[in-house]
C-alpha cells in the first residue's frame, strides 16, 4: 500500500482479532470474530488484522470468512517467514477485494541466537524470501522485524532496506516486549526514516506493547517522527500487558490535534460501543479507571470538581463523553462530594428543599458517605424524605414470586406485590429468560413500564451459596434511575432492584403532582470543545 496522499493522515491498523486474541482468556470463535470485524469496519479502521491462518483451522476459517464478508478496510493475515504459513495466509485471503499479507521475522540478537538459531545473514535471506513469496500472491505486503526495539540499529536498518527491495510496502517496527521508552523509540523511527533507502515510498508503521505502560506514549512519539500507521487493539488487549489501546491513540490525536496535527478516519462516537462489544464477547472487563472507555473516565466524585463541572465542564473535562459514545458525564455522590452536586441531585430527584433543609441533608449525607462506598439515589431520597416527610414511601413491595425455566420450554414468572394500601396483586408473564419474565409480570401489576438500559448481576461473596447483587438502571421520561439489591437468589435480587426503581419513578410522579416545579437536569450540559 502506498502512503496516503494526505501526509497528516494516520492509518489505524487494528489487531484486536490477532494480537489482541493472543491475550489469555480472549480467544474468539468464528461468529464472534465476524461480529467484531463488522464493528471495526463500522468504527472506520483502515486495516483489520483478522488472524494467523496457519495457527488453527478455526483461525483460517475466520480470516477466510472476514476476507469474504467484511468490506471497506484492508483485511490482513499474519504469516511467519515460512512458505507454508504464507501459502495458507494467501489461501485464506483468496477473493478478498483488499488483501494484505503480513510476514514477520525476529531480528534482535536474543531472538536470532536463542529462538531462531539463525545468523544475521540467514535472517536477512529468510526475510527477503518471505516478502518475495508474499508478493507473488498480493501487492500489499507488510514486513515486521519482530523485537525491532531491541535490535542493533544498523542491522535493523539493513533488514528493513532489504525487505523494501524485496517488495514490502509497509514496514512495521514492533516493540514486541514493551522495552522501549518514547525518546528511544522515536530515535529508532528517525534513524530508519533518514537512513533506509526507499522508505519514503512505503508506509512506516509502529506496533507497541504495554509491558512498561508506555505503548500509547511510544506510538505517539513515533507518529511525531513520521510513522503513519499505528497498530493497536480495542481496550488495549494483547499479549501480556497488552498492545497500544486504539481508543487512547485516536483520542490523543484528536484532543491534541494542536500538538500532533494528525488525523484518523475513526468515527470516535463508536469507540465506547465497540469497547463494550469486545468486553461482552470476551468476558474481559475494562478496568474502571481505564482512559476513554472506563466506567470512571467521565465520572466525577470530588466536590470541587463537581462544582467546576456544574459551572463549566471544560474545567475538568478535556473531551466530551458523547464524542466517544458515552451518553453523559456522571456526577457520582460520595464522601468527597460537596453541596453544589448534592443540591443538583436532590433537585433532579424531584425534591425542593430550603437552604436549611439542604444543609441538614448534607450533614447526614457526609455521615452516611463515611460509612458506605457508594451513595445511591435511594439513599439521597431517604435523607430528603426525612426532611420533608412527604409520605411518598414505597408504593409496591414484593410478597413473593415463582419463575420457571428449562431447556426447550418457555420461561415464565408469577409475582405477588403488596400495594401500600395493603391490597395484594398477582400477575404472571412469559419472557426471554426468568428476569425478562419477572420484570414483565411486575410491569403488568404496577402499570409503570420503564426501559431497562443496564442490568448486571455479580457475586458479592464466595462459594455456591454466595450472595448475588443485582444492578438495574432504567430510563423513564428522559431520566435515569439506578438501584442495587442483594439476595442469595439473584432472581429475587433482580426483582427487588427493579421494584425499587419502579417505586422511585412513582414517587417522583407523586412529588411532581404535589409541588410542580421546573426540572433541573443532573447531566452536565457540555460546552463546545475548545
Ligand atoms: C510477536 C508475535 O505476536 S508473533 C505471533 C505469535 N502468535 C502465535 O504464536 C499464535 C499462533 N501460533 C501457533 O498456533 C503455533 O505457534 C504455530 C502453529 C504458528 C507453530 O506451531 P509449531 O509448529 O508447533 O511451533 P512452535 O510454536 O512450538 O514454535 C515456533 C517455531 O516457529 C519458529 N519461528 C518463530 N517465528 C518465526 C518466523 N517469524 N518465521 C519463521 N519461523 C519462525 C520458531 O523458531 C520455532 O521453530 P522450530 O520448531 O524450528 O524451533
Ligand atoms: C507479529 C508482530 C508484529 C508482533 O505482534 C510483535 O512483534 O509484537
Ligand atoms: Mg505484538
Amino acid at each position: 500500500m502506498a502512503p496516503p496522499s494526505d501526509p497528516n493522515r494516520v492509518l489505524i491498523f487494528d489487531t484486536t482479532l490477532r494480537d489482541g486474541e493472543q491475550s489469555p482468556g480472549c480467544s474468539m470463535n468464528l461468529s464472534e470474530k465476524m461480529e467484531m470485524a463488522k464493528a471495526l469496519a463500522e468504527l472506520g479502521v483502515d486495516i483489520i488484522e483478522a488472524g494467523f491462518p496457519i495457527a488453527s483451522p478455526g483461525d483460517f476459517e475466520s480470516v477466510r470468512a472476514i476476507a469474504q464478508e467484511v468490506h471497506g478496510p484492508i483485511i490482513c493475515a499474519l504469516a511467519r517467514c515460512n512458505p507454508v504459513d504464507i501459502d495458507r495466509a494467501a489461501e485464506a485471503l483468496r477473493g478478498c477485494p483488499r488483501p494484505r499479507i503480513h510476514v514477520f521475522l525476529a531480528t534482535s540478537a536474543i531472538h536470532r541466537e536463542f529462538k531462531l538459531r539463525m545468523t544475521p545473514q540467514e535472517v536477512i535471506q529468510r526475510a527477503v524470501d518471505g516478502v518475495r513469496r508474499a508478493r507473488d500472491y498480493c501487492e500489499d505486503v507488510e514486513f515486521s522485524p519482530e523485537d525491532a526495539a531491541r535490535t542493533e540499529l544498523d542491522f535493523l536498518a539493513e533488514v528493513v532496506e532489504r525487505a523494501i527491495e524485496a517488495g514490502a510496502t509497509t514496514l512495521n517496527i514492533p516493540d514486541t516486549v514493551g522495552y522501549a521508552v518514547p525518546e528511544h523509540y522515536a530515535a529508532i523511527i528517525r534513524h530508519l526514516r533518514t537512513t533506509v533507502r526507499g522508505i519514503d515510498r512505503c508506509v512506516l508503521s509502529v506496533h507497541c506493547h504495554n509491558d512498561l505502560g508506555l505503548a500509547v506514549a511510544n506510538s505517539l512519539a513515533a507518529l511525531r517522527e513520521g510513522a503513519r500507521q499505528v497498530e493497536c487493539t480495542i481496550n488495549g488487549i494483547g499479549e501480556r500487558a497488552g498492545n497500544a489501546a486504539l481508543e487512547e491513540i485516536v483520542m490523543a490525536l484528536r484532543t491534541r490535534r494542536d500538538f500532533f496535527g494528525l488525523t484518523t478516519g475513526i468515527n470516535t462516537r463508536l469507540l465506547y460501543p465497540t469497547s463494550r462489544k469486545l468486553s461482552h464477547i470476551t468476558g474481559m472487563h475494562v478496568q474502571r479507571n481505564k482512559a476513554i472507555v472506563g466506567q470512571n473516565a467521565f465520572a466525577h466524585e470530588a466536590g470541587i470538581h463537581q462544582d467546576g463541572m456544574l459551572k463549566e465542564r471544560s474545567t475538568y473535562e478535556i473531551m466530551r463523553p458523547e464524542d466517544v459514545g458515552i451518553p453523559r458525564t456522571e456526577l457520582v455522590l460520595g464522601k468527597h462530594s460537596g453541596r453544589h452536586a448534592l443540591k443538583q441531585r436532590v433537585a433532579d430527584l424531584g425534591y425542593h428543599l430550603t437552604d436549611e433543609q439542604l444543609n441538614r441533608v448534607f450533614e447526614e449525607f457526609k455521615r452516611l458517605a463515611d460509612l458506605k462506598k457508594e451513595i445511591y439515589d435511594s439513599d439521597i431520597e431517604a435523607l430528603a424524605e426525612n426532611q420533608l416527610q412527604t409520605g411518598t414511601s414505597a408504593t409496591w413491595t414484593l410478597v413473593g414470586f415463582t419463575s420457571t425455566a428449562g431447556t426447550g420450554s418457555q420461561t415464565s414468572a408469577a409475582v405477588a406485590l403488596r400495594h401500600k394500601d395493603g391490597t395484594i396483586h398477582r400477575d404472571a408473564a412469559v419472557g426471554n429468560g426468568p428476569i425478562d419474565a419477572l420484570f414483565k409480570a411486575i410491569n403488568r401489576i404496577t402499570q409503570t413500564p420503564v426501559k431497562v438500559v443496564d442490568y448486571r448481576v455479580r457475586a458479592v461473596s464466595q462459594d455456591i451459596d454466595a450472595q448475588g447483587e443485582a444492578y438495574v438502571e432504567i430510563e423513564h421520561d428522559g431520566k435515569r434511575s439506578r438501584a442495587r439489591a442483594v439476595s442469595v437468589d439473584v432472581v429475587e435480587a433482580s426483582a427487588l432492584a427493579y421494584l425499587e426503581v419502579v417505586n422511585r419513578v412513582l414517587a417522583r410522579e407523586l412529588r411532581s403532582r404535589l409541588k410542580p416545579t421546573d426540572h433541573i437536569p443532573t447531566d452536565v450540559t457540555p460546552a463546545p470543545t475548545p
